[in-house]
């Protein structure tokens, strides 16, 4: 798939901008704070109505606008859908596709799809958990929208839930016991909702594995370690439970079993929001392996990271779809050899976008068209 038409209102620094693009490689090039990411950036808030960026909508609404309004023209085998989401400051969003409203924001998701490589990608291999799992559950949503909504649920289940601990905790008497036999039909969505999002990510795990491995050994040609593994890392043990039902009773006996610990601190323990993704790194399959996480080096956390990024195209890609990559602001963080090495990687991609503040940023693999971005004019270069 490939974006043909971008329009943009009220959105970050753009009033007003319109921008077409031809599949293949297009590079945005222009010195820093001028609005290159803002246009890459809209395109990926299409696909998953979240930015890359920033955790809120706020920062997407062009200073003192109430409403920012995004626009694009996405052409899959052959036919152009207009997907259209309106950003609403302090209001509901809404979508359009074809101009017809859409009765849920989110339905929009995954009808675009994006894979973003930008310079926070080293998150990834040395942030918190947190940026692993929003790794994880994005890709999820991408393949598979219909989880928007299990991860929406969760999100929601775990707030009521934690703020009926915080309120049992401190109760007594017969105000505690009310509270508990609430907590115990929380207990329930917890667990049947936590269930549904683990298993989606277990199995996920296991489809992506095989690209990561490949996808390091590639980036990183001629490292000593060059064994890459992904495994998931519940916050208990799982035994041997991967479908939904056992999953879920999995949750219910170890929720049961920290009951205790969970009043005392007033805060869930027990789920997937306590999970991790261990990156780890070998000479080989039967080598003792490092965790990445606070032993690679610089040079191989970014590899992973990368690795983690390219794995996730192969494998929507292997879903029958070529998303669209973003190349953000990427190249100047690389090495000489990485940079060649993902630039011969990305260029057969249907559409790749490229941001970089100076022309010899973007490399020669990657020829195609030149936009220069400057003051929030975007013009195409001859
Ligand atoms: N909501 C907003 N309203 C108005 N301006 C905004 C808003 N959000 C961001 N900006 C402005 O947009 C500019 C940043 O644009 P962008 O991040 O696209 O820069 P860039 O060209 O990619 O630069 P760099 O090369 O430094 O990454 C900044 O000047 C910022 O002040």
């Amino acid at each position: 798939m490939h974006v043909s038409h971008l329009s943009l209102h009220d959105f970050r620094s753009y009033a007003a901008a319109e921008v077409s693009l031809d599949a293949g490689v297009t590079a945005f090039v222009g010195r820093n704070g001028q609005g290159k990411t803002n246009l890459v950036e809209a395109i990926d808030y299409l696909s998953r109505l979240q930015s890359h960026r920033v955790a809120t909508d706020a920062p997407l609404v062009r200073a003192g606008a109430d409403q920012a309004v995004v626009r694009a023209a996405v052409v899959r085998d052959g036919r152009t859908a207009v997907l259209e989401v309106e950003i609403n400051a302090g209001r509901a969003n809404k979508a359009r596709v074809n101009k017809s409203p859409l009765p849920r924001t989110r339905d929009l998701v995954g009808l675009v799809r994006t894979v973003v490589f930008s310079p926070e990608d080293l998150a990834l291999v040395k942030g918190d958990p947190s940026d692993r799992r929003r790794f994880l559950d994005d890709l999820l949503v991408l393949r598979a929208p219909r989880l928007a909504g299990v991860r929406a649920d969760y999100d929601r289940v775990l707030k009521q839930r934690n703020s009926l601990l915080k309120t049992a905790g401190v109760a007594r008497g017969s105000a505690r016991e009310g509270a508990l036999a609430t907590l115990s039909v929380w207990d329930d969505h917890l667990a049947r909702v936590g269930a549904e999002l683990l298993a989606a990510r277990l199995a996920l795990v296991e489809a992506l594995r095989p690209y990561v491995g490949k996808a390091y050994e590639t980036v990183a040609r001629g490292a000593s370690r060059d064994d890459a593994e992904i495994d998931y890392k519940p916050s208990f043990d799982l035994g041997d439970a991967t479908a939904p039902a056992e999953l879920a009773a999995a949750i219910l006996a170890e929720v049961a079993r920290r009951q205790k610990d969970e009043l005392d601190r007033g805060v869930s323990l027990v789920g997937p929001h306590r999970d991790d993704l261990l990156l780890s790194l070998g000479h080989g399959p039967d080598d003792a392996r490092l965790p990445v996480k606070g032993y690679a080096s610089h040079g191989e956390s970014w590899s992973f990271a990368l690795a983690l990024r390219l794995a996730s195209y192969d494998l929507l890609r292997a879903d029958g779809d070529d998303p669209i990559l973003i190349l953000d602001d990427v190249f100047a963080e690389l090495d000489a050899g990485r940079r060649e090495q993902l630039a011969e990687l990305v260029s057969g991609a249907e559409q790749v976008l490229v941001t970089a503040a100076v022309p010899e940023d973007v490399p020669a693999a990657l020829a195609g068209a030149r936009y220069r971005v400057a003051a929030g004019e975007v013009t195409r270069d001859e």
